[in-house]
């Protein structure tokens, strides 16, 4: 597709629908807009964008496309400073925020005034923020949630589909309600369970500093999305309180149903209570059709011996290979230990598996 595309917020998410546009319509011409000159002025020299607005209201008059990429708080103040402008005709507006009650809800202004607007949400990212972390990746197999209202034309639906064609995200048709609710469950209360576990070790740490040298694994896992930019979720707590305050008491009764195991001491109470959290999370849909996917692991079985880790990162530069992450999991003498290697696409880490096991006789498993 030709035209122009206006992204307003040029971060982790503005940035790589930016990429994943430019891929698949090398003739769009990108435009950025950012409150960070020096962000949009990187968005530039990145090639994320080929042009920077300076003003996005001059920049409007021109749009094919506007993708509003701001925390949630920030898009509404935009929706709302950009109601009383000028759009170009047929023009579609669309945003990528965690929330979308609140958003749509902002966004039957420009309906009024003839203009598109569909709630957009890629069920995709990472706790990382600025347009450095921007990939063209990021959405691949991903639910990109789209949130039309009743008066939007299912022309201009397919439309948007058609531009957002290079995230290779698999869209999905809700109402902002059930998102709200969704996300609510699956993203943002887990956000704030993460950083309550992260404000209860900070509390324990008081008392003995070890608590934070040995909060390894399992912590550290629950724990990644507490590094998120703490902006971001403010907004998104903001406009889902009244999902987020029901979850709360939910969470406070099924907290204190595990205490009573505990207090008990009941030990078939707990051994169930874990059995069945087991079964359900083991049976959670994987990568292609989860919800949220993160990056493509790649376990690999090595033994623990210095060079282990450059010579795996040897084959896989040699057959330019690039890898995302690499950790460590486990390593004691005499023990197997277990390298985690994280890729962008799934095509990376197969060519990985493959690599590792043409190179050494080492094992690999996906999980
Ligand atoms: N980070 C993630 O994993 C995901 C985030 N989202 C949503 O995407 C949106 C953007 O998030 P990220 O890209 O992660 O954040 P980010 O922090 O990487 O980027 C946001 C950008 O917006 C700019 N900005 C802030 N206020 C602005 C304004 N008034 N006008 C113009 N630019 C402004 C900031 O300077 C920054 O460059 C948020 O609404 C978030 O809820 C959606 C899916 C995943
Ligand atoms: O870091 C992670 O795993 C995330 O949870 C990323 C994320 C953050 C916000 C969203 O609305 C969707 C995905």
């Amino acid at each position: 597709m030709k035209g122009n595309v206006l992204i307003i917020g040029l971060g982790l998410i503005g940035g790589s629908i930016a990429l994943a546009i430019k891929k698949e319509h090398p003739e769009a011409w990108m435009i950025g807009y950012d409150v960070k000159e020096e962000e949009a002025e990187l968005a530039r020299s990145l090639k994320v964008i080929d042009e920077i607005a300076y003003s996005f209201e001059e920049a409007i008059k021109e749009a094919d496309l506007i993708v509003l990429a701001t925390p949630v708080m920030q898009t509404e103040k935009i929706l709302a400073e950009i109601s009383h402008l000028h759009f170009k005709e047929n023009a579609i507006i669309t945003d990528v925020g965690s929330t979308k009650q609140k958003i749509v809800e902002y966004a039957v202004k420009l309906l009024k005034q003839g203009v598109t607007f569909i709630g957009g949400h890629p069920m995709a990212g990472s706790h990382k923020s600025g347009v450095a972390a921007a990939r063209v990746h990021l959405f691949e197999n991903a639910f990109y949630i789209l949130t039309p209202t009743e008066d939007v034309q299912a022309a201009q639906v397919d439309k948007l589909k058609e531009w957002l064609k290079g995230t290779k995200a698999r869209f999905v048709v809700l109402s902002p309600k059930e998102h709200d609710r969704i996300t609510g469950v699956i993203s943002h209360f887990p956000h704030i369970i993460a950083a309550s576990l992260v404000h209860q070790a900070q509390r324990y740490e008081r008392e003995n500093e070890l608590v934070s040298q040995l909060a390894a694994g399992g912590f550290r896992d629950i724990t990644r999305i507490a590094s998120s930019n703490p902006e971001m979720w403010r907004d998104i707590l903001l406009h889902n309180k009244e999902e987020l305050l029901q979850l709360f008491d939910v969470w406070l009764q099924e907290m204190s149903i595990v205490r009573s195991f505990v207090e008990k001491g009941n030990s078939e109470q707990i051994y169930n209570y874990f059995a069945e959290a087991k079964q359900f999370r083991d049976g959670l849909p994987i990568r292609t059709k989860g919800a949220i996917p993160s990056f493509y692991d790649l376990y690999v079985d090595v033994p623990d011996y210095p060079g282990v880790i450059s010579e795996i990162t040897g084959y896989l530069a040699k057959e330019r290979i690039s890898i995302t992450n690499i950790r460590i999991i486990e390593t004691r003498e005499e023990i197997y230990g277990v390298l985690r290697l994280s890729f962008q696409t799934e095509e990376d880490r197969t060519k990985a598996k493959q690599c590792i096991e043409t190179y050494t006789t080492y094992k690999t498993y996906e999980v």
